[in-house]
């Protein structure tokens, strides 16, 4: 008999007493204390805290770049602390973007040709002139990272982490080195991404005020979560001040 109950649905991340711990002895820092957090799936997370209380760290581990010391991380309903190497790699590649605050982009190529760079080993990407639309940047495919603003780099290094249609979306300090009109605009694409093509958004920030666009604000404070706020209401990117 075929199976007609509905498919169920996971949450993005469930993370359930995630420690981590750098080095030993005397010399060990205790990054992560026992973290339990929900992601639901195709919400835009905004991630606060003072510096050195572990976002970064957690950031690390949920993207598949770093392991924890205990603790169990499901992406989706797969134990990500049960993976291998080889399994880790293979979940960046088809289901993790990455945007970080410089956009490390190679100098050398087009913004075309850095998006194409992604789109040429992942599985079902996007045509790379149909990313740089999405992020409004269609117009300037020839052109290369020198004759771009900082803002329109960063929306570059945006098409590049979608361009491969990736299921969660991790910005560590997106805006961190950019003035607050360009940084609102960089945020208005995160939140195009998250509402057009349902990407999960997790953003790491300084910037408090971006907490007020977010579906949910994780505030962080040493090694733990110290609050979960779901917005009822959200601000337009266009709104936020910092
Ligand atoms: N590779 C490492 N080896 C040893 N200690 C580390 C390492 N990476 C991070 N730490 C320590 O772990 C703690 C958490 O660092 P983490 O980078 O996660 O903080 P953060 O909240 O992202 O800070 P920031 O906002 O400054 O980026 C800090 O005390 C940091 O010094």
């Amino acid at each position: 008999m075929p199976d007609e109950s509905p498919k169920k649905t996971f949450p993005a991340f469930s993370i359930k007493g995630l420690t981590k711990v750098y080095g030993e002895g005397p010399a060990a820092v205790h990054a992560l204390r026992g973290v339990d957090l929900e992601i639901p799936a195709g919400e835009l997370v905004v991630l606060l805290g003072p510096s050195g209380s572990g976002k970064s760290t957690l950031l690390n581990i949920i993207g598949g770049l770093d392991r924890g010391t205990k603790g169990a991380v499901f992406f989706q309903d797969q134990d990500m602390s049960a993976m291998t190497d080889r399994a880790l790699t293979r979940y960046r590649r088809d289901y993790v973007g990455f945007v970080f605050q410089f956009y490390n982009l190679m100098p050398s190529l087009t913004a075309y040709e850095n998006v194409a760079l992604v789109t040429e080993i992942a599985r079902s990407p996007m045509d790379p002139n149909d990313a740089l639309g999405l992020v409004g940047l269609g117009n300037r495919a020839d052109h290369f990272p020198s004759q771009l603003s900082g803002g329109e780099q960063q929306r570059v290094a945006i098409a590049r982490a979608v361009a491969k249609k990736p299921t969660v979306l991790f910005c560590d300090e997106p805006t961190g080195a950019l003035d607050s009109a360009t940084g609102r605009s960089v945020l208005k694409v995160l939140k195009n991404i998250n509402e057009e093509l349902k990407t999960t958004v997790l953003i790491v920030t300084h910037a408090a005020a971006t907490a007020d666009m977010a579906d949910r604000v994780i505030h962080f404070a040493d090694g733990g979560i110290r609050e979960v706020v779901e917005n009822k209401t959200k601000r337009n990117p266009e709104d936020i001040q910092w």
